[in-house]
């Protein structure tokens, strides 16, 4: 069996057998013109990649899903895998291929590609390994897609995106990274098991840096509607400042950790990133903390991207909360953008 220049599917003698399955309804209302089609690739099928493209999947946030990798064999393994599962999940066509041309016309590209931390390691360290990765990668993506969102995921993600905007020639409303969209995620998840609710009634964000130099910001949290530390202090319930500090210290340790008990962190980046795609593809308006770039925010005055609470939706990042942060929060920020700043500057990137 093939297929037809339409896509239904030959038989012997190019008998079409889709139309011979198949009667035509007389009168039949042609399909909606206003359905759009929504193409997303995820480049890198490997741990995170194929998190992030299952739940992408399970949650049927697009219609069509593309893979490339490098490691052909891999690719092709997890792209048949998937589609085994085709009984199980919504309809959905899924592609495969080392060539980046099978990526045209995706509304978000997803930039999982490269090397990872082994025990011992730092996301900064993986900087030159990816570097040279993502000056092949982005340029076929982008004479691909020029209308796409890239969303970057490889690690270090905050000057990876840097370096993709700047590859892109896009602006950067639609170069974003996922940034600490997933370190919110584990502040939110610690504060809730500390009081025992649900982690999605806390609202509490982790900006700057996804790393180490990332900043809490504990002036803003508020659970069900209150201000978490100014309710404390209204009703003279005293807290230790250290307690703070060890839960954001657990924030920051958090993948060090996975990564020593298992190797590789996974299902929270692929529950993250999906997030973000459900907010961009389905144009959710939502508030998510991803990188962007931060020069003029705060006063930071070097062209960094961080992540700061930023409002997202199909055009990409649509703009940023003016979420306030004390004296403290504000010089943390600024830290961790100098942080960033150096690195680009001894790399010359
Ligand atoms: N931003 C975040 O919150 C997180 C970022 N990461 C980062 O994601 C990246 C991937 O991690 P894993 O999936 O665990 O690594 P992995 O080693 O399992 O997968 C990387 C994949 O990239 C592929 N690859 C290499 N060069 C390529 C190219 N030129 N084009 C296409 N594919 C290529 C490899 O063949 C491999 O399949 C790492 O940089 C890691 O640090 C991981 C977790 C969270
Ligand atoms: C590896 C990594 O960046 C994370 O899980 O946060």
């Amino acid at each position: 069996m093939h297929k037809s220049a339409s896509g239904s599917t030959l038989g012997p003698g190019g008998l079409d057998l889709t139309q011979a399955f198949f009667r035509p309804i007389t009168n039949a209302a042609p399909p909606s013109p206003t359905k759009r089609h929504n193409k997303i690739s995820v480049i890198g099928a490997g741990n995170v990649g194929m998190a992030i493209a299952q739940t992408i999947l399970t949650q049927d946030l697009t219609d069509e899903l593309v893979l490339v990798d490098t490691n052909t064999d891999k690719l092709r393994g997890e792209m048949l895998d998937l589609q085994h599962a085709a009984a199980f999940l919504p309809r959905t066509k899924i592609n495969s291929s080392a060539d980046s041309s099978v990526t045209a016309g995706s509304d978000l590209c997803i930039v999982t590609a490269g090397a990872r931390q082994i025990v011992g390691e730092s996301r900064l360290n993986l900087l030159q390994r990816n570097l040279s990765l993502f000056r092949a990668i982005i340029p076929p993506l982008v004479r691909y897609s020029p209308d796409t969102i890239l969303l970057i995921v490889s690690n270090p993600v905050d000057i990876l995106t840097y370096v993709a905007w700047k590859l892109s020639g896009f602006p950067s409303n639609r170069v974003i990274g996922s940034g600490t969209n997933l370190d919110s995620s584990r502040f939110r998840f610690l504060i809730a098991d500390h009081l025992d609710l649900n982690a999605q009634d806390v609202q509490a964000y982790i900006v700057g840096e996804h790393g180490d130099s990332s900043v809490a910001l504990w002036s803003s949290i508020s659970i069900g509607g209150v201000p978490v530390l100014s309710f404390l202090e209204s009703q003279h319930i005293g807290y230790e400042k250290e307690t703070l500090e060890n839960i954001h210290k657990s924030v920051i340790d958090g993948a060090y950790e996975v990564i020593r008990l298992k190797g590789y962190t996974s299902w929270a980046i692929g529950y993250s990133v999906a997030n973000l795609a459900r907010s961009f593809i389905r144009d959710q308006r939502k508030i998510h903390p991803v990188s962007v770039l931060a020069k003029g925010f705060y006063g930071i005055d070097g062209e960094v991207f961080l992540s700061l609470p930023a409002l997202v939706g199909r055009g990409g990042v649509l703009s940023v909360t003016n979420v306030h942060l004390n004296e403290e929060e504000t010089q943390r920020l600024k830290d961790s953008a100098k942080t960033i700043h150096e690195v680009q500057t001894q790399l010359g990137i």
